[in-house]
């Protein structure tokens, strides 16, 4: 297993390109099913995620090329809607797979998805979506058999705004007969970046953005070129990883609007923040200070995805911070992991109570999950002295080579790969 070896103590320095979002181009690649032959699809990181996302897609009889940042898929060949259990269980995200599937085949097999273990992430959402638009599904097990010979719009209020079931739905309905209404849908950018992908496509969908999306039914969509949008979570691991390390950083290539509530937090904690167009500048030359209180929240408020890299940063700020995880409920197993470098953090439900300390110490941690994983890589940067960090096919599902973006801002930080038995 490959472990990251970090010497601490170097504020990071220098500029760096954010790659394209994740969360963005997942969904995209499965909604290229819709469309029967190629798309191009541009600004598509290179990560495990995105891997397996392609392996089920050639799995399914598509043909797809990942070249530098773009991404050829040829659809025209998928022949099967059976998505296999060993690469469903691979990530969270394979659920895309079920509404493009059913839209297309009228039909798919599919299994209860995997993805990093923060939660009980159910999919109940997501079927009673499909379920509404005239889907019958059967659950046997592990398996999930989905059938519709043809799918009529509905209106659909989701209980909660569930980005991945929003999306499951946009996907399927978008060649339903008639109009979808999905309320209380979730808002985050990413949303956006696939109802323009749909529309660029052919499809007829308004409200992204918003908590209601109309989608009129069309007959069919043609394949396109697109390019996915900034990753505001890697922007913002960098944006806190400055911070933390008292460095100075230029991010190139990012959208600020997405980066809002980040930006409040950090400026609450004494981070200088400079935004001119696409590009955000972080200075932080002393010690953060403490931030009463940030909780996670859907999109625009506090996203989940950099509570754990906000709470290094908090760890060592002067006072004390209360950071709510309110979206998943097993997303606070780093703390005991920053505990081990010194951190002073108690749990209790689902609040951290943090009291900041002046430094945090090296040592051998575990990335339980893709986002703990990159907050422990902060955590040591920040440090003093040395730390390994475990596990990390974790973070590898979402960050295109951590250890070479941040060796670019002056981070020692280098992967050690255990040299193959013969
Ligand atoms: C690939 C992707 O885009 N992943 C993001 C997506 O995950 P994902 O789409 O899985 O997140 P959701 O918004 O669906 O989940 C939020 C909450 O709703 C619950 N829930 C969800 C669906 C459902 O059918 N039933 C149900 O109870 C989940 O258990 C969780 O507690 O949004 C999350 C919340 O911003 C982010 O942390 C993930 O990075
Ligand atoms: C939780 C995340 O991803 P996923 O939904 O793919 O598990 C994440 O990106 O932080």
């Amino acid at each position: 297993m490959d472990k990251l070896v970090i010497e601490g103590g170097k504020p990071l320095s220098g500029s760096i390109v954010i790659q394209g979002a994740k969360n963005a181009a997942l969904p995209i690649l499965a909604a290229c099913l819709l469309a029967e032959g190629t798309s191009t699809i541009e600004h598509v990181p290179r990560l495990l995620d995105i891997d397996v996302m392609l392996n089920i897609l050639r799995e399914l009889g598509c043909r797809a090329e990942h070249v530098g940042d773009t991404v050829i898929l040829n659809t025209e060949t998928a022949h099967t809607s059976h998505v296999p259990e060993s690469l469903m269980g691979q990530m969270r995200s394979s659920i895309f797979l079920m509404g493009p599937l059913l839209a297309r085949f009228g039909e798919t097999q599919v299994y209860q998805p995997g993805g990093c273990a923060i939660g009980e992430r159910k999919i109940d959402l997501h079927l009673e979506g499909l379920q509404a638009l005239g889907a019958e599904i059967e659950e046997i097990g592990n398996r999930i058999i989905c059938r519709a010979d043809k799918l009529y719009g509905a209106e659909i209020h989701l209980a909660f705004p569930s980005v991945g079931a929003t999306e499951n739905i946009m996907m399927a309905a978008v060649l339903a007969e008639g109009r979808t209404t999905i309320s209380n849908a979730a808002r985050e950018p990413e949303i956006q970046d696939l109802q323009r992908f749909l529309n660029e496509m052919g499809a007829k969908i308004m409200g992204a953005g918003t908590d209601t999306i109309t989608i009129e039914g069309v007959q069919s969509l043609t394949p396109c070129t697109y390019r996915v949008i900034p990753d505001r979570i890697v922007a913002g691991t960098i944006m806190v990883a400055a911070a933390a390390t008292r460095g100075q950083v230029t991010l190139l290539n990012t959208n600020p609007a997405h980066l809002s509530s980040l930006i409040h937090v950090l400026r609450r904690a004494g981070v200088q923040i400079a935004v001119d167009g696409d590009i955000i500048k972080v200075g932080c030359p002393g010690r953060p200070r403490a931030v009463e209180r940030v909780v996670t929240a859907p999109y625009p408020a506090f996203p989940t995805d950099l509570q754990s890299q906000v709470m290094v940063l908090l760890a060592l700020a002067d006072g004390v911070s209360i950071l709510k995880e309110t979206i998943f409920e097993g997303r606070l197993k780093h703390v005991d992991e920053l505990s081990r470098m010194g951190a002073d953090i108690r749990v209790d439900l689902n609040s951290a109570f943090i009291r900041g300390v002046p430094r945090l110490y090296g040592a051998t941690v575990e990335a339980t999950d893709l986002r703990a994983g990159a907050a422990l890589v902060i955590a040591g940067l920040a440090a003093q002295g040395k730390t390994i960090v475990e596990q990390i096919h974790h973070i590898d599902r979402g960050y295109d080579c951590i250890e070479t973006m941040l060796g670019r801002l002056g981070a020692r930080i280098s992967r050690y790969s255990p040299v193959p038995k013969n």
